[in-house]
């Protein structure tokens, strides 16, 4: 016979793949901070969408072109140094929603 903490349990479980009440917790837990990081990854983000903009339109404004590209391969290099070849497609996406689509 199935119990209203047993129907707790599993709807626990289901919710985060675990087989046991205490590995459910540990993700929960776990889950929630990256929520928060990924909240403050947006922000930053967004912070660098901002600053990108500014050099953006002051080359632009001076009768420059919108995109560097050997600044892009600065940036790109930096990410792979630090995160390897996944790290060279975040800036790859990093770029594109920094300037747009090239
Ligand atoms: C922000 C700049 O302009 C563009 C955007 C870049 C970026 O978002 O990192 C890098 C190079 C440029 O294509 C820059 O030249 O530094």
């Amino acid at each position: 016979m199935s119990t209203a903490a047993d129907t707790a349990t599993n709807t626990t479980a289901d919710r985060t793949g675990a087989r046991t009440e205490e590995a459910a917790d540990v993700i929960t837990g776990a889950r929630e901070r990256i929520d928060t990081l990924d909240d403050r990854i947006i922000g930053l983000v967004q912070e660098r969408m901002a600053i990108s903009a500014v050099i953006q339109e002051a080359r632009i404004a001076s009768g420059g072109r919108r995109v560097n590209l050997s600044r892009e391969m600065d940036v790109l290099g930096h990410y792979r140094d630090a995160l390897g070849k996944p790290g060279t497609s975040l800036a790859m996406t990093l770029l594109e929603l920094c300037r747009g689509r090239i």
